[in-house]
This record gives C-alpha cells, structure tokens and sequence, in this order.
C-alpha cells in the first residue's frame, strides 16, 4: 500500500468534524504525509493487541496491521465510538473484530449473559457468513471460551434457537433478522438492552440502500447508551451522515486517504484498463483475454443480467474455458459454497452478477410477468433474494483480474467491484470491455476517479497486451459459436441450473453439517451443455495467434509462476515470499509491440481510445477456420 494518512477527529460534533477534515485536506502531503506514515507504522503489538490475537493472526500469514487497522484498533480499544472509512478490501473486517474480541476476552471468565453482548450487522448473507468464518477462525486459534453465532432471515425459527441456546458472546446478522427474532420471541429485546456492549455496522454505506432503514430503527431503539457503537464503510455518503447521526455518540471519525491528499477511492495496487469493442465482439474479446491467457487468473467477471451470465458460460465452455456462476436466483447454501470454493482455488473464472441490477432484472422479470404470464405459464421465472450481496464487501481470495464484461450502472458500483482485486497488500488488475453505448457512463468513471484538477489524467489506461491481430484470429470461430447459444439454450440452462443447485443445496446442507470442511462434494464450474468442448475450439492452434500476444501470454504465465499461482493454490495465507514477487507482472512492464513501458503509456499496438492495433495489420481479419 502506498502512503497513508489519517485524520481522527476526537470528542468534537459532527459539524466540527468536518471542520477539521477540511482543514487537514488542504495541507500539501510531502512532509506531512511521510512523518504521518511515519508515526503510523506501528506493529500490532504496539496498538496493543493481546499476544494471543497476534499469535493467531501469524497463524493465518498476517504479521503488519494495514493503516486502517493501526488507527482504529487502538480507538476501539480505548472505548471510542469510531467511524472508519477507508477502501475497499483495506482490513476493515479485522479493524473492528480484533478489539472486539480483545474486549471480550476480559470479560470471558464472567458469568453469561442473557443475550450477546455484541452484535455486528452486515448488508447481506454472504457477509454474515465471511464475517462470521473471520471471526470463528480467531476464537479458535486464540483458544478462548467466546461464542459466535450467525443468523439469517432464512433459518427456521428452530435453527435460531439452537443456535442462540449456547448464549453466545457475538451476533453476527442481517437488520432484517433482527425484528424477525423478535416477533418469533427468538430474541427479548430488554435482554439485549441489558447485555449489549459493542454494535458494529459494518458496510455501513449499504445498510441503507439495501432497505434496512426501518429495520435499523427497531435495533437502535433498544441499544443502551453505554453501548460502543462503531461504523465501518468504504465510502461515504448521506447514508452514513445518517446511521452516524442516528447511532453514535461524538464519535471518532477516521478517513483514510493513500498516496496524497487527493482522495483515491480505488486502491493504487489495482491497474485499471479498458478495451473499446462493439457490444457485440465483446464475446470475442472476452474469449481473446481468457484463452490466449494475457490476464492473470484468478478472474472475476461481472455482468449487468443474469441471462447475460448464462450466454457467457456457454459461449465459454464451447472453448474449454469452465467458469462457475453466481447469481442472487441460487439457494443460499449454492452460494456460499460457490464462494468458498472460488476462494479455495478450486476453479479460476466466476461470473457473476452484481446485486445493483437485480432491481432492474426484477423489474424486468415483473414486466415479463405481466405481459407474459398468462400466455407462457412455463416460462421460467426467477425469484432473487434480497439479501443477495455479491459485490459489495465480500472478500474473493486472490482474484488476481477483474473483467467488467458489462459496464457497471454506476461510479460506485465501478469502484466496488475493482475492489474485489488488490485486496489488503495485494496486487491486481481490472479490464473493462466498453462498447460505445456504455462509453458515456464510462467516462464518468474515468473523470470522478481521476478528480478536478486532473481531469487528463488516465488512470484507466487501454488494454496492452493484446494486439487487434490476435483478436481478429478468433473472430470466426466466436462468430460461429456465438450463434449456437440462442436465447432458448440460455433459458434452459438457467432453469436447469437453478434445479441442480436446489437439488444440490439440500445435499450441501446436510453434507456440511456433517463435513464443514469437505469442499470437493460439488465442483460448481461444471459443463451445462450436454457435448464436450470439440478440440478444434478448445484448443487453439499456435499458428492462429501473432508472435506478440504469444510473447505475451507466456510473460503472464511466467508472471503468475513466480507469484506461486501456477498451479491452483488455496484462499489462506499471505506469504511474503509471493508478495515480494509481484514486481513480475507483466501488465507493469510489457506492451503487446514488445517494448518495454510501464502502465498508463497506453501500450504500443493500442490507441489511446483502447481500440486494438493500429500497427497495418488491423484490418486483416483472418477468416482461418
Ligand atoms: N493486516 C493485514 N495483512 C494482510 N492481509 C490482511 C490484513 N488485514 C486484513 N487482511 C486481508 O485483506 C482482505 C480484505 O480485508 P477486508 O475484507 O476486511 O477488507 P474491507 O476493507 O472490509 O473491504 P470491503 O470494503 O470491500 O469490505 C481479507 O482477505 C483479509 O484477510
């Protein structure tokens, strides 16, 4: 990570607050910034965490606290109500647990209490379960007699019950689950007024656009005033004004900034490209980045609609590429398992669909409905799940590219989902395929993230290694498969997709109960079409593909053997060793003409729109197949 700078502001009103924040903007970074950092770099020993939380953390690979984790935890643990902001994928999880546990751990010889004295609430279910394994992972490495529990909207009343029997320390939940324990007489509300001791919202710039504001009152209604109450968010907005106002007291507001005074929202380890293509041909590019290999696995792609998703999984496994799908239509335990097997590294490419356009697919769906319902009654129909949370907040383990094969509806939905790469102190790259229907809404990107006064600015740079050449060598053979995935091979795939993993999600609910390690049961990247790839698709002859993307594609595999990705490796771990190697990528010093340039030099062979070559070659498409 780069330079990092804080600005807490203590005991002081809102208003106040954003007095001084200005005031620290204006200051030029230079000496500033660099004695701050400075007076920053502390270990986690100094913010004075418990040996047993730093025992565990070096269990799991993490030795240094990033900046956020070195401002916040030592506030926490002070007792502060704290409101931190800082990117995506900077710590934030751990900002927040790592104290809290610390708080907890002091309390843990004492007699139990009728309701947990810490809930954390989180936007969505997949976020339940990420911080709940965070969490779990901890009290178990640091061996302490703490309880965490999860609970979702979904589980029997039955299941809640259970689960609150052991009368755990830490809640982990959605808001909406809140009210419901209530009303199923799950939770007593004055046992939580009187137990409750720390309340954390975390991805608290969601909680409100994902509906939780009523939900949120009827939680706020009965914390106590001893409670500490901590915000945690990767950007603000009017939103966090709000939860600010409505639930903490004078609290310390942390705002993290890297590299300078200008605000950064996405991580400066994370290039960002872009390649301008018709919409039709981006099924064209998509197939050149993946199968020539000049992206890095382990790839995250994001579409605009879930039909989308299906069309791109058959186009790809017609070429041997297997990738798994993520949608907010699968049962809950298919994604979860979806999840933890990406992030296992038990297969390299996963599409998926982000939760910003499910309201405008279940509109969509609605209309359908509508109009449609009664003269196709068999037509498939979708039921999506609103606490379905793909994007924002969870945590992909290793996902090295991040390819928006449709463009994001929004700035921030850019923002969070590059932010699914270049987590904490790792590296990545993103590649956005932008036809020029979508270049209005792109350019907006491109001018909030490189801000006033440096408008000209490209921080999102074309694509560089892979020549109009290579692509146009794929053209017929895309062409030709693209027209076999007609809309009704992409219905039936849904809808049979969907079958299989209700099916399979009842198998994994037991299967893991019994086996929660066992993550081979169900491979979810597996073929829907009936046919094998035929070879002549899946395996491009070298001929096909000119000499510069060739020298390409083997810098990238170099790249990713000397990061130790050459084989498929596991979520944990952080090691150094791969660490320190991640000067080798290739996309820092390679260019598809072969000189040598660093990023944001456009790449030689790519014209400054991210159009391909414009070497002669260009115009030659090669009609081989
Ligand atoms: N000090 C650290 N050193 C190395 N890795 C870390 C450290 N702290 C956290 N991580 C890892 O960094 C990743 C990102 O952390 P986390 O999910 O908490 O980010 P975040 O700030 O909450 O992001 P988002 O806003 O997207 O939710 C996780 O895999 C986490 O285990």
């Amino acid at each position: 990570m780069g330079k990092a700078k804080f600005k807490p502001v203590d005991d002081v009103k809102p208003e106040e607050v954003e007095k001084v924040e200005e005031v620290e903007e204006q200051r030029d970074g230079g000496e500033v910034a660099e004695e701050e950092e400075e007076e920053k770099e502390k270990s986690f020993e100094e913010l004075g965490l418990d040996p047993r939380l730093i025992r565990a953390l070096s269990k799991k690979g993490i030795e240094k606290p990033t900046p956020i984790q070195q401002t916040a935890i030592p506030y926490i643990l002070e007792g502060k109500d704290v409101v931190a902001r800082a990117k995506t994928g900077s710590g934030k999880t751990l900002a927040y647990l790592l104290p809290l546990l610390q708080k907890l751990f002091s309390d843990s010889g004492r007699k139990k209490k009728p309701a947990p004295c810490a809930f954390v609430l989180v936007p969505s279910r997949e976020l339940c379960q990420q911080v709940y394994t965070e969490v779990s992972w901890l009290i178990e490495l640091c061996r302490v007699q703490l309880k965490a529990v999860q609970l979702t909207s979904s589980m029997p009343v039955s299941d809640m019950r259970n689960a609150l029997a052991g009368l755990p320390e830490i809640l982990v939940t959605t808001p909406a689950c809140i009210p419901k324990c209530f009303a199923d007489g799950v939770l007593d509300p004055a046992a939580i007024s009187e137990s409750l001791e720390i309340l954390v919202l975390d991805e608290a710039d969601l909680l409100l656009s994902y509906g939780y504001e009523d939900n949120l009152r009827s939680v706020t209604s009965i914390v106590p005033r001893r409670c500490q109450c901590l915000l945690m968010s990767a950007t603000t907005s009017s939103d966090v004004e709000k939860l600010k106002k409505l639930i903490l007291h004078n609290p310390v507001v942390l705002t993290l900034q890297e590299g300078s005074d200008k605000e950064e929202p996405v991580p400066s380890n994370v290039q960002q490209f872009w390649i301008s293509c018709s919409a039709q041909d981006k099924l064209l590019h998509i197939l050149a980045l993946l199968k020539l290999e000049v992206v890095q696995k382990k790839v995250l792609i994001f579409i605009n609609t879930i039909d989308m998703g299906f069309k791109l999984k058959l186009f790809l496994e017609k070429f041997g590429i297997k990738t798994a799908i993520l949608n907010g239509e699968l049962p809950q335990n298919s994604r979860l398992h979806i999840l933890e097997q990406f992030n296992a590294g038990l297969f390299d490419y996963l599409i998926a669909t982000d939760d910003n356009n499910q309201t405008k697919e279940k509109e969509e769906v609605k209309g359908d409905d509508n109009k449609e319902s009664k003269k196709n009654k068999r037509r498939f129909k979708p039921k999506l799940d609103a606490e379905f949370g793909v994007v924002r907040g969870i945590d992909f383990k290793k996902v090295h590219t991040v390819i928006n094969y449709d463009m994001p509806q929004s700035v921030t939905g850019y923002i969070h989902r590059i932010g699914r790469t270049g987590r904490a102190y790792s590296s990545g790259s993103s590649v956005s395929l932008v036809s020029p229907g979508e270049m209005e809404g792109f350019e907006e990107i491109k001018s909030f993230l490189a801000g006033e006064e440096d408008k000209d600015s490209d921080i999102i740079t074309p694509f560089p290694l892979l020549t109009e050449n290579a692509v146009e060598s794929l053209r017929y053979r895309a062409e030709d498969v693209a027209k076999s995935v007609t809309k009704i091979s992409i219905r039936e795939s849904r809808a049979q997709d969907l079958r299989n993993e209700i099916i399979n999600s009842e198998k994994l609910k037991s299967h893991f109960e019994a086996n929660p390690r066992d993550l081979d049961l169900l491979k979810h990247d597996k073929l829907l079409s009936k046919t094998a790839p035929s070879p002549h698709l899946r395996d491009i002859p070298e001929y096909l593909v000119d000499a510069k993307t060739q020298e390409a594609s083997k810098m990238v595999k170099l790249a990713r053997a000397a990061m130790g990705n050459s084989r498929r490796s596991g979520g944990g771990g952080n090691s150094k060793k791969k660490r320190s190697r991640k000067g080798g990528d290739p996309l820092k010093t390679f260019n598809a003409n072969g000189s040598k340039r660093g990023r944001g030099g456009g790449g030689v062979g790519q014209k400054k729109d991210g159009k391909g070559s414009s070497d002669g070659l260009a115009n030659k498409k090669q009609k081989t197949v």
